[in-house]
Parts: structure tokens; C-alpha cells; sequence
């Protein structure tokens, strides 16, 4: 598991690209056949790809969270952004087409994931997980693709017409800390969260998928007074700390998986940013 700490918004404008890339892009998350673990110390989550290609791969406990299994004290978010597979928890199967949201409850023992029916890499399941700490035990729950609530946000107009799905949240799957969902950029559309917004009371992380192999999203971060950006290919995440916009423009439509973890869950709790109020 890869260690991040915590940084600060007066880190970021001695940070050169690479340095910001260390720090809050997350390459290589699905890697064939392996479990690929970040600990990203902002709100203590934990992000992780599984690509059970040719193996099924079992979500299991690592050093640094000091547990006997991973679900010990925690909880997670779950969305498939590959081909169709499968969770097993503790013997329970859940089906996983693309798109889909598997919340596991803290108190899970053993949980395995599996590609169905993949013949290759490019079929195969690849599980993004969302963690942070939690403090009881909710059920696991399984939310097809698209069974969310859905806010259509946008215009086609400003290229920013998308679709967002809230699976995990106040009035849809519970947890303690995560909230989750799936925005789908309408196709000519390349603007997601635009008007930008903070939310000092939670850290939020982005995972762009069902982008183009050679198309990249332009990220923007940082507070909104000093923004940089990062460049972002397919199937990476990007981190972005309480005092950080999180917004982006593709040069090829895509989706994204939303996740946050904090303070409260209150998905309206946002502080909104007109472009023109932004450096
Ligand atoms: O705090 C909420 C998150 O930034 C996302 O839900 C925003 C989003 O998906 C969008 O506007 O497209
Ligand atoms: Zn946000």
C-alpha cells in the first residue's frame, strides 16, 4: 500500500507538475491480476483497484491500517468501472455490471472479487473501492447501474450536460462516512462541476473512466484563488483535500466515479465558485 500523507493548501504553489502529480494523481490503480492500495491521510481514505483478470483477487488487510482484515474497522464504496463481475462477502454473491455500486459494510471478513466470464484484460471486471474508517456496521447493499437517485445537471450549451447518480448517501444506501456516485458526461458535453465548489468539511476523490485511451481530462485543483491542473488519463483518480476545487474538462466525453468521506454528508454542503471569482 503506498502511503500519502496529508498536505496543506500552502504546499501547493511551490509544487512543481511532478510534485503535484505525486501527490494528488493516482496512476496505476488497475493493474492485471493485482490489488493496488493508496492511503491518501486526508480524511484517512483509502483507495484501491482490483483487476481480477485471469485470478479472482480477495480484498484483504494490509500493514498500515493495523487490521486483522481490511473491513475491521472500516467501510467502503464500490463501482465497477470495467466488464461485467462479481463480489462475494462472507458467501453473499453480488453481480456487478459496469457501473454498478457494491457498499460493504465495516465487519466483512472475507471479500473476493472475479471478472465474469472475461476472456482478456479488456473484458475484464476492475473494481475501484473507496474506503474510510468507520464507526458501526451498516449492511452491504448492492445499487445497479443507474438505481440511484439522478440529478441532471447542466447545458449542452456550455458543454457541461451530465447525468449524476447518488448511490451511497442521507437518502439512499447508508454508511457512516462515505458518499458516493457516478456522473456521465452527455456525449458533447466535456465540463464536469462547472460552476466549481470546495467543501472544507470532506475530502473528495475523482476516478475518470470510459475515457478514450488517447483522450486526457484537464483537472483543476487547488484553492480556487490559486488553481493548477493536472493532465488525467483513463481509469486514474485524483485526490482533492478539503480546501481544494475539483473540476474538469475532457477533450473526449467520459464518466467518473465520486466519492467523498469527512465531517458530514451532506452533499450540498458545498461552497460554490463563479469561474470569474477564480485564479
Ligand atoms: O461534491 C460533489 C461532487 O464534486 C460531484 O458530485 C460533482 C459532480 O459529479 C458534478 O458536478 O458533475
Ligand atoms: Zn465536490
Amino acid at each position: 500500500m503506498e502511503q500519502r500523507y496529508a498536505t496543506s493548501p500552502e504546499h501547493v504553489p511551490g509544487m512543481d507538475t511532478a510534485e503535484l502529480r505525486k501527490r494528488y494523481l493516482v496512476q496505476d490503480l488497475f493493474v492485471d491480476d493485482e490489488v493496488k492500495a493508496v492511503y491518501t491521510h486526508h480524511d484517512r481514505v483509502v483507495l484501491v483497484g482490483l483487476s481480477p483478470v485471469t485470478v479472482a483477487l480477495e480484498l484483504g488487510t494490509f500493514p498500515e491500517i493495523a487490521s486483522e482484515y481490511f473491513f475491521e474497522h472500516r467501510e467502503a464504496g464500490i463501482i465497477n468501472v470495467g466488464g461485467a463481475g462479481t463480489i462475494t462477502v462472507d458467501g453473499t454473491e453480488y453481480a456487478l455490471a459496469t457501473g454498478s455500486c457494491l457498499y460493504i459494510g465495516r465487519g466483512a471478513r472475507a471479500v473476493v472479487m472475479a471478472s465474469s466470464g472475461a476472456t482478456g484484460g479488456a473484458d475484464a471486471a476492475r473494481f475501484y473501492v473507496f474506503s474510510a474508517p468507520a464507526h458501526t456496521a451498516y449492511p452491504t447493499t448492492l445499487v445497479a447501474a443507474g438505481e440511484g437517485i439522478k440529478r441532471e445537471l447542466g447545458d449542452p450549451l456550455t458543454s457541461n450536460r451530465r447525468t449524476l447518480n447518488q448511490y451511497i448517501h442521507e437518502n439512499g444506501v447508508k454508511s457512516c462516512q462515505v458518499v458516493m456516485g457516478v456522473t456521465q458526461l452527455h456525449p458533447g458535453s466535456m465540463w464536469n462541476t462547472m460552476p466549481a465548489h470546495t467543501h472544507d468539511r470532506r475530502t473528495e476523490c475523482y476516478l475518470y473512466f470510459d475515457l478514450p485511451a488517447d483522450a486526457r481530462v484537464i483537472h483543476i485543483m487547488g484553492e480556487p484563488s490559486e488553481t493548477r491542473h493536472l493532465v488525467v488519463g483513463n481509469r486514474e483518480a485524483i485526490v482533492s483535500p478539503s480546501w481544494s476545487v475539483h473540476s474538469g474538462v475532457g477533450s473526449a466525453s467520459y464518466t467518473f466515479v465520486w466519492a467523498m468521506a469527512g465531517e458530514n454528508q451532506a452533499f450540498d454542503d458545498m461552497d460554490g465558485f463563479p469561474i470569474a471569482d477564480m485564479r
